[in-house]
């Protein structure tokens, strides 16, 4: 798993080039993003001050170390990693296209994508995180030449109502909530030939739980300005993005205190969310295992699974990926950070150049 001062590194460094944007751009791009929840967080970025151990604020809790992290001054690679062996181990993978393609070459492609920040840019409102039409298209592309699944934190609902493609297999909710595409869509699997539908719903009895705690955690967030909680059905999350630092203290234990009730759930840190789902043995890792296995690949050599994301969460695809010795993970990260993938892009745009690319490469001869 990456460690959280790597992870965190990217939201705080992205903070701190919001402080050296000319103002005027800033002011007009955070306009247009942020809705009237959001005036905090304009403050906050405003003044470039979401570098929290650059502010000597300190808060008990175990925010704290990775808030600390958060720094890029504080940000680093386990002890004893230096940046250009990191660079050496995860070169890009559009400059080692053609290496990439070359592995694939005589395999079946299959695509795993993750949505924040792989699809779309983070933004301040999960709500408005867009994908461009471009990146549709360039999706779109991609399904119609390897089968293609979105595996997100996000409910079902919310991420198709961002990607709107019908052909793909979607895993929300961290991969525990699995839907393949309508028979009408569907060009991979076996439904066409009377096969059944692709589903998989590992953690249904958590559901009138994680309502409860949904009501109990919002009206516990109330209180704390810019604090958002977000149901994704079999898990929820705390966003703390437009929050105030003095207050990060204050939102961690008002979370803990909830959870601590509910001993089948467990809490974890995102790019700033905390995560709250079932202790169970099933993340987006299980969800590529279940997908490969529905799409007739298990025990198969002749499969390349590409999974693209750039959360702690797709780690454990990427862990499934190396551990099955087939395919390649692909970290987005404009920073060097602990990861298990083998390639990395820097951005979504660089991942949409990534996904064209391929589509190319297909009518090049690589057998998808
Ligand atoms: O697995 P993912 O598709 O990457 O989802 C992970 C979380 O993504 C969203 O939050 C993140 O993106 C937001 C929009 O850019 C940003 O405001 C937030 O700070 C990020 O943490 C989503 O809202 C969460 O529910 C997902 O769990």
């Amino acid at each position: 798993m990456t460690n959280h001062a790597g992870f965190a590194a990217e939201d705080a460094a992205a903070a701190a080039a919001a402080a050296v944007t000319p103002p005027s751009q800033a002011a007009a791009a955070a306009a247009a993003q942020a809705g009237k929840h959001f005036s905090t967080c304009k403050k906050a970025a405003a003044a470039g001050n979401m570098d929290l151990a650059g502010a000597g604020v300190t808060i008990p809790g175990f925010l704290l170390d990775s808030m600390r992290a958060s720094s890029p001054r504080h940000a680093k690679l386990a002890a004893g990693a230096d940046i250009d062996d990191w660079l050496e181990k995860h070169p890009s993978a559009l400059a080692w296209f053609e290496s990439v393609a070359a592995a694939a070459n005589g395999k079946e492609i299959v695509v795993f994508l993750d949505y924040d920040g792989t699809l779309s840019p983070i933004v301040t409102d999960p709500d408005r995180a867009f994908m461009t039409d471009d990146m549709r298209e360039a999706v779109r592309g991609v399904a119609k030449h390897f089968p293609t699944a979105i595996v997100s934190g996000r409910s079902i609902d919310k991420v198709f109502n961002f990607v709107k493609l019908e052909e793909l297999y979607y895993a929300g909710s961290h991969g525990m909530d699995i839907k393949g595409p309508t028979a009408a869509a569907s060009e991979y699997h076996n439904m066409k030939k009377g096969g059944a539908a692709v589903t998989r719903q590992p953690a249904l009895e958590f559901l009138p739980v994680i309502e409860e705690v949904y009501q109990s955690l919002t009206a516990k967030m109330a209180s704390i300005k810019g604090a958002l909680v977000e149901n994704n059905k079999f898990c929820l999350s705390v966003h703390f993005r437009c929050v105030d630092e003095s207050e990060w203290g204050v939102l961690d234990a008002g979370v803990r205190a909830v959870i601590e009730g509910y001993p089948d759930l467990r809490l974890s840190k995102g790019r700033k969310v905390l995560e709250i789902r079932p202790v169970l043995d099933w993340d987006k890792g299980h969800a590529l295992q279940f997908l490969l296995k529905s799409l007739g690949y298990e025990g198969r050599n002749d499969v390349f699974p590409i999974y693209i994301g750039d959360d702690r969460t797709d780690e454990d695809a990427f862990k499934v990926l190396r551990n099955m010795g087939q395919g390649i993970g692909i970290l987005v990260t404009k920073f060097p950070k602990e990861t298990t993938a083998s390639y990395t892009l820097r951005e979504p745009s660089e991942v949409k150049e990534f996904l064209r690319k391929l589509v190319k490469s297909k009518s090049n001869g690589t057998k998808g």
